[in-house]
């Protein structure tokens, strides 16, 4: 497919989706599901840059292996080719052993399902991660996560008395309570309410711009899309253009271009 026209990049010359300080990285990335006649090619060679303390939004049409790359980043699932850092890990290389350990320790998950432990109350939720990877608590940073996302008068509920948007906001809480590499978030708000979705994004971006977080996120929402730093679109698994500074109309542009195109 033909790129897009895009916003300047951060470097002149850079190709869509690669700049220069990046907290993960991957180089050639292909994915295939199955064989044969059958087999379905996701990622078909990708080159990405997730830079450092900015968020990150991925989109891009259903089926474009938006899923894909981020599991590949993340270790959730194992490229067929290519290369993957994070955080000057090489993931592309690792045994299932120390996936597991990095994902444990390095990496934070936000889903668009809550996934708290029902029986546990907002606090061990938040903390749970910690107490799996046997670390102590950072109290003062704890709090300091607590307080960005609004929980500080809800720690004691369990979820069934927790709102969905209080939930997930827990669930953010819990994945950037270890001090994460990067935080990887697939729809997370494909769940929630407007309001709730304003909430959990614009904590999201202050978890960036305040704490120094790296974010990655996938979302079909240019609304969503537009509270990243830097939005990168994927089609037929490959990334054909970026946005910089997004806004949902600057977002919707390209989106509806890609479709143009796919006609
Ligand atoms: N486990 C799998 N086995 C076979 N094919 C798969 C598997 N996972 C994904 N695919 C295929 O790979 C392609 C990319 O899928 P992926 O889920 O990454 O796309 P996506 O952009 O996230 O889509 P959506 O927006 O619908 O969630 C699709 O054609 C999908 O059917």
């Amino acid at each position: 497919m033909t790129p897009v026209s895009t916003a300047p990049s951060e470097q002149a010359g850079t190709a869509p989706g690669t700049t220069t300080s990046a907290i993960a990285s991957a180089r050639g990335l292909e994915k295939t599901y199955g064989k044969g006649g059958t087999a379905v090619r996701a990622l078909a060679g990708v080159d990405v840059d997730f830079a450092r303390g900015e968020f990150t939004a991925i989109m891009g049409p259903s089926g474009s292996g938006k899923s894909t790359l981020m599991h590949c980043m993340a270790g959730l699932d194992t490229p067929t080719a290519g290369t993957v850092v994070v955080d000057g890990l090489t993931v592309s290389s690792m045994s299932q052993r120390q996936l597991t350990k990095l994902r444990r320790t390095q990496l934070g998950f936000i889903f668009q399902a809550f996934n708290l432990v029902p029986t546990l109350t907002a606090a061990e939720n938040i903390t749970l991660p910690l107490d799996i990877a046997r670390k102590p608590v950072d109290q003062a940073h704890l709090a300091a996560v607590v307080k960005a996302v609004g929980l500080a008068d809800r720690l004691g509920h369990r979820p069934s008395e927790l709102s969905g948007g209080q939930q997930q906001r827990v669930a953010c809480a819990r994945a950037l309570v270890s001090r994460p590499s990067v935080v990887f978030a697939d729809e997370p708000t494909g769940n929630l309410d407007s309001t709730s979705s304003r909430e959990v994004l614009s904590f999201l971006r202050t978890s960036v711009d305040e704490l120094g977080q790296s974010v990655v996120m996938v979302t079909h929402d240019p609304v969503a899309a537009s509270h990243a730093h830097r939005v990168l679109f994927l089609a037929d698994g490959e990334i054909v253009a970026e946005v910089t500074q997004p806004t949902p109309d600057s977002v919707l542009e390209v989106l509806s271009s890609l479709s143009r195109q796919a006609l």
